[in-house]
């Protein structure tokens, strides 16, 4: 059985950013930018004012002094005129510095008669002026390439004159799954009826790390309804499969994939919950085969199928798992060759201390009600010793 790591590795090879598109500002969030940011314009475009107030000259900015009110400069309407020693301009937040000023005075420190104003307090040379450019400078490189999108990173390109974001196209992903006792939520049951929980959660799950996974029709647990299948598999830039990886006389996926030329590199790995995960490509299509049991499913796709949306999104992905560090809650027993995943509740610890993980006593692959209630999993290594509660251990963080 191969290692975790190596599954990964060799997921990951077969996998490249799947193209560009343009999008608009307003629908970009989430989105990854396919090339770097550069700033069109500078922010602020000019040297503006922070405060209401009066632009005056430095030397001016003494407590008594009394000035000229030369001119008004209301923000979007900049004044032609210059301020020289005993003169100001009347201004308010976002105005454009006058020519010959270097200093902002705010206006409850002014007293204002008709024509003239009196300083009440000293100022200090430059105060209140936001500089031209002090956020970015046109031609900056504000965002990198690869960068999720988030609400702030959208306000950034509008300021900085964008409309337009090239993003990474979303990957079509198709989500197969297969079994005669699969039925969708709602669909009337037979007694032995399992609900196609799995492909619900991997679905939901791709969708919101960016892809655009859509559920394809169940495939039956026969030749003939698997093959049909595969006609959706050409314009997908990933097919995930889940169920019929494993050995049963019903697990046909590989079998009925293999003449529509699905090239296998790997099935079954060191991994507890996920066995049975296939990798391989079918025709031009890379093809993740997930195991049927709905925690192994949503286990997997954390650990593998992640990274491959990461990838094909042309997002970095991390050679390692990104893992945390935690106070085991609970004893555990010696680990068998396969690498653990197991749900637990990490709890917060006062005072800077590690949280706790303890894990669930069931670690059965297909109890959701777990999987639900689990907000972290403890991460073993294969033949790693008996551990008691209180050590250190791996987590890492459900989403
Ligand atoms: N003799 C052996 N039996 C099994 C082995 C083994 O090594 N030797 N491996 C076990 C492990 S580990 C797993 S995991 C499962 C996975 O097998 P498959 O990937 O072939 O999955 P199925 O047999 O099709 O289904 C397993 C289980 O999950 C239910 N299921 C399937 N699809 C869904 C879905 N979309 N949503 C919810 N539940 C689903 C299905 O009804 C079965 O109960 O094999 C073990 N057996
Ligand atoms: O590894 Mo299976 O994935 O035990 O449930």
């Amino acid at each position: 059985m191969l290692d975790v790591a190596v599954a990964r590795a060799r997921i990951l090879e077969k996998l490249a950013p799947c193209g560009q598109e343009t999008v608009s500002i307003a629908s970009a969030c989430g989105r990854v930018l396919a090339s770097p940011l550069l700033a069109r314009l500078s922010n602020p475009p000019v040297s503006v004012s922070s405060m209401d107030g009066y632009a005056v000259c430095a030397e001016d900015a003494q407590k008594g002094a009394t000035l000229t009110i030369i001119g008004e400069a209301p923000a979007g309407h900049p004044s032609s005129l210059t301020v020289t020693k005993g003169h100001c301009i009347r201004l308010f937040t976002g105005s454009q510095i006058p020519t010959g000023a270097d200093t902002v005075l705010i206006q409850e420190n002014m007293q204002r008669d008709g024509n003239t104003v009196t300083l009440l307090a000293d100022g200090q040379q430059g105060q209140f002026i936001r500089k031209q450019g002090q956020d970015f400078q046109r031609g900056e490189t504000v965002l990198p390439a690869g960068h999720l999108l988030t609400a702030r990173d959208i306000g950034l390109a509008a300021a900085a004159g964008h409309v337009w974001l090239t993003v990474s196209r979303r990957p079509r992903v198709g989500i197969l799954a297969t079994g005669d006792e699969i039925i969708l939520p709602g669909d009337p049951a037979q007694p032995d009826s399992i609900v196609n929980s799995g492909a619900f959660m991997v679905t939901a799950y791709l969708n919101s790390l960016g892809a655009d996974a859509i559920l394809l029709p169940v495939a039956r647990d026969n030749g003939e309804s698997l093959s049909a299948a595969i006609e959706h598999a050409s314009h997908l830039d990933l097919l995930v499969t889940i169920g019929g990886a494993s050995v049963g006389t019903y697990d046909l996926v590989r079998d009925a994939f293999k003449p529509h030329g699905l090239e296998l590199d790997f099935w079954k790995i060191a991994m507890r919950p996920g066995r049975p995960l296939m990798s391989g490509q079918l025709g031009k299509t890379p093809m993740i085969g997930l195991p049927g049991n709905p925690v192994a499913a949503m286990v997997c796709s954390l650990v593998f199928v992640q990274a491959a949306i990461r990838a094909l999104i042309g997002q970095k992905v991390s050679e390692k798992l990104e893992t945390e560090t935690a106070i085991l809650g609970s004893d555990l027993k010696q680990n068998d060759q396969r690498q653990d995943f197991l749900r637990c509740t990490l709890t917060p610890q006062p005072d800077g201390q590690l949280p706790l993980a303890t894990p669930f006593a069931s670690q059965d692959s297909a109890q959701l009600n777990i999987l639900a209630k689990s907000n972290a999993l403890l991460i073993r290594a294969p033949h790693a010793p008996a551990v008691k509660a209180g050590t250190v251990c791996n987590i890492m963080r459900l989403p």
